[in-house]
């Protein structure tokens, strides 16, 4: 049962009775931009991190949906390298999160299997935020179920450019070839190393738009957009979204 404010239970979910989730054709591989946490506390007259509060509470209720259907990996943008540009107060809420959450949800998530890593520039933050999560994946390192993916203080085109340099680094070393150089080679370089591409994107809040997020992973993934902002995200929205994917054909830049 995730820890959700009961009296904040008048929440705006897109439900749909008659939406199945067929036991194939499950993404392997689900991102989720997890937007409108400031939106939803401003609509109540709260401050921003009542609504961050409320979305990691959320991610509890998807992490046991997206085990339930299966799903293999699920990638969440926790904290981009632009967050750092809010307010210092924010910042310091948001870098607590980790921790909180893991403090209450831990011991479930080894019940269930759960393994967490995380992506991004991880020694860029605060001690006490990596404390806690490095506990947490020594934890859960031997576990093969849902692995829970955390990008924090993760940007794509810092990712790109960090790997581009690499590449020409292990070049000068002449530990890498130009003729070795390929798509699945560079892929190597990438914080997602060894992961698959994510099948299906979800973004929530109604924006449209990859915000610095898995640019070159995302090149083939099924984009799923929703009104519903996060704090208000359910398994039924999730289920939802996970319908709508199993209707798509995908194609990979085929016809
Ligand atoms: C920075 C941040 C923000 C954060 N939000 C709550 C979800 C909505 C989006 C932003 C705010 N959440 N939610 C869970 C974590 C987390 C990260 C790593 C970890 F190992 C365990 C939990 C988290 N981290």
């Amino acid at each position: 049962m995730s820890m959700r404010l009961p009296f904040f239970k008048n929440k705006q979910e897109e439900t749909d009775d008659s939406c199945t989730v067929e036991t194939t054709n499950i993404p392997k591989h689900v991102a989720i931009i997890m937007d409108g946490n400031g939106r939803w506390a401003k609509k109540r007259g709260l401050p921003r991190i009542a609504g961050h509060k409320e979305g990691m509470n959320v991610v509890k209720e998807i992490v046991r949906s997206a085990t339930h259907y299966k799903v293999e990996i699920l990638t969440l943008y926790a904290f981009s390298t632009e967050n750092w540009k809010r307010p210092k107060s924010e910042v310091e809420f948001l870098m607590k999160l980790p921790k909180e959450f893991l403090h209450t949800y831990l011991p479930e998530l080894i019940e269930e299997n759960v393994r967490i890593d995380t992506i991004g520039e991880f020694d860029g933050l605060p001690l006490h935020t990596k404390e806690a999560i490095q506990y947490a994946k020594e934890q859960t390192k031997d576990n093969d179920g849902l692995l829970l993916n955390f990008a924090l203080n993760y940007g794509s085109r810092f990712e790109i450019m960090r790997a581009i340099k690499q590449v020409y680094t292990d070049m000068q070393k002449e530990d890498l070839s130009i003729d070795q150089f390929d798509e699945e080679v560079f892929s190597k370089y990438l914080y997602t190393n060894g992961l698959s591409d994510p099948d299906l994107l979800i973004r929530t809040s109604g924006e449209q738009r990859l915000s610095n997020f898995l640019l070159w992973q995302l090149a083939y993934a099924e984009f799923w957009f929703t009104d519903v902002l996060w704090p208000d995200f359910s398994e039924e929205v999730f289920k939802r979204a996970l319908h709508d994917y199993q209707q798509r054909k995908r194609r990979y830049g085929g016809i």
